[in-house]
């Protein structure tokens, strides 16, 4: 269970990169955990008695200059040299990740899984929506409050699954790589190809336009009532109703097909600072037959991004919706797939959140975002005074071509816009700065990364923890789940 890396012994940059993946199992080692990687230099026997194992597509043709990596899972990480960051992140997940024991166990299920489960086998057969009772609403709230998720197997009828399974099959070939936020960000010019060619994230997406995939109006319609019903009915948590009362927004849905091979989609939160008005994820999977050895889990770790600690891994069966928070609360990550994974996702979207940044401002006055009530009065609502309801009530409804500079202005000053990059400055640490700038002087090479680093103040005491967020590796102390647990 460990890395295989395999490097270029006469390049300088590849050097400089292994110094990095070396000094971190330093990092490792002085707090007992054993090794992650095993480092073979290129050309050697050692190598090559690794390459033999790598069939197929995955076989790099030369390694010059090259830092290249096999993981566990046998997922290839084929450039690592300039940026060995991601090759650092497995690292650290194979050092720290901790599976949940027995009675962690026993307490999800027993909150997010098994009384639904209970629920829906006591419904009446002849119930299409078994998950529509006041008791089942009661269940799926009290595990999206306890555990911040809920698992609701048999979600659709029959029929409907199989519209939605055949249609993305049909849809495949006009499907496009899931695109990360870094990747969504890229402008015009940029190497898009290079961002998207990082393994963080492998699927293939289309978001379907109301009623336009086959099925889809059917699970549309379903979810809707199950949030509506989740924001209204009386047998629901306070909590939770009122953590949805401005939820009356959502997107189209994603379909998404892990093609096999190793695809996953690394730990993340959907909405990570909290700012782009996503609230609850909704994702139904449509796999038949799917068997561990498939694997493809949605693995749902403890809050926050800094927990190692998984909560509970979930299959992908067929007709399964599980629902959790887009928050911070839920990081997770799909892991690895080897075979075809389907997915169909919907994220439902908070107003009052919204309001307060430009993208998610103007979404919501998109003809593309589903509004669940009536357009105006959502938007009345979601404000917070007076001054904001007038401009609000004033505003056309359908502002297709966006805002101008000048309204912009005026609406910036009024809701009070924050930039993604405002927020993120507001989160970070001085540590968190002090580590991004350290991480920059190693690789550019100007410093060893001891020196870089200043060993005397992380480490051996205070091993580190790299996270990906929205691309970016961020690397802070670790908080909880060290070895100590
Ligand atoms: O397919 C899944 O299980 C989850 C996918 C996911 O996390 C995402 O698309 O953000
Ligand atoms: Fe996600």
């Amino acid at each position: 269970m460990v890395i295989q890396v395999i490097y270029d012994v006469a390049c300088p940059v590849c050097l400089r990169a292994i110094q990095l993946v070396t000094f971190r199992e330093e990092t490792f080692r002085s707090s007992g955990v054993a090794s992650t990687v095993q480092l073979s230099p290129w050309p050697s026997g050692a190598a090559e008695d690794v390459l033999r194992g790598v069939a197929g597509p995955g076989r790099p043709a030369s390694l010059k200059q090259k830092v290249w990596a096999k993981l566990p899972s046998g997922l290839i990480l084929p450039e690592n040299q300039d940026d060995p960051m991601r090759l650092i992140y497995e690292m650290e997940y194979l050092a720290f990740v901790r599976l949940p024991t027995a009675s962690m166990l026993a307490r999800v299920d027993g909150v997010a899984l098994l009384p639904l489960q209970r629920a829906r086998q006591n419904a009446q057969a002849s119930v299409p929506r078994w998950w529509s009772s006041p008791e089942s609403l009661r269940l799926c709230a009290t595990a999206l409050k306890e555990e911040n998720f809920a698992v609701l197997d048999g979600f659709l009828p029959e029929e409907v699954c199989q519209a939605l399974a055949e249609g993305a099959k049909r849809s495949r070939p006009s499907m496009v790589r899931g695109a990360t936020g870094a990747a969504a960000r890229v402008s015009p010019g940029q190497d898009l190809a290079k961002v998207l060619n990082q393994p963080s994230r492998g699927d293939v997406v289309k978001f379907a336009d109301e009623g336009q995939m086959p099925g889809c109006q059917d699970f549309l319609d379903a979810l809707d009532a199950l949030v509506d019903a989740l924001k209204t009915s009386d047998s629901v948590e306070v909590s939770v109703r009122h953590r949805l009362s401005c939820v009356d927004w959502a997107n189209s849905a994603m379909f998404a097909i892990y093609p096999g091979g190793a695809s996953r989609y690394i730990k993340h939160v959907d909405n990570t600072l909290g700012t782009d008005g996503r609230r609850l994820t909704a994702v139904l999977y449509l796999n038949r037959d799917w068997c561990e050895q498939d694997g493809g889990c949605l693995r749902i770790f403890e809050p926050t991004m800094q927990s190692c600690q998984v909560k509970r891994d979930i299959e992908p069966l067929w007709n399964r919706l599980v629902v959790f928070w887009s928050t911070q609360e839920v990081p997770h990550e799909v892991l690895s797939s080897y075979k075809d994974r389907l997915a169909v996702s919907v994220w439902f979207i908070d107003g009052a959140e919204s309001l307060r940044s430009r993208e998610p401002f103007e979404r919501l006055f998109s003809p593309k975002l589903r509004c669940l009530g009536d357009r105006r009065q959502c938007l009345l609502k979601a404000a917070k005074n007076e001054d904001e309801r007038a401009v609000l009530a004033a505003l056309p409804l359908e502002a297709t071509h966006g805002f101008s500079e000048a309204e912009r202005r005026r609406l910036a000053r009024l809701f009070g816009w924050r930039t993604e990059e405002d927020v993120q400055r507001e989160l970070d640490t001085a540590q968190d700065r002090a580590i991004r700038s350290a991480l920059e002087k190693a690789l550019q090479g100007g410093q060893t990364p001891a020196e870089a680093f200043g060993v005397k103040a992380f480490a051996p005491k205070k091993p580190l923890h790299f996270e990906i967020v929205d691309d970016e590796i961020m690397m802070r102390e670790r908080p909880k789940f060290g070895l100590a647990d």
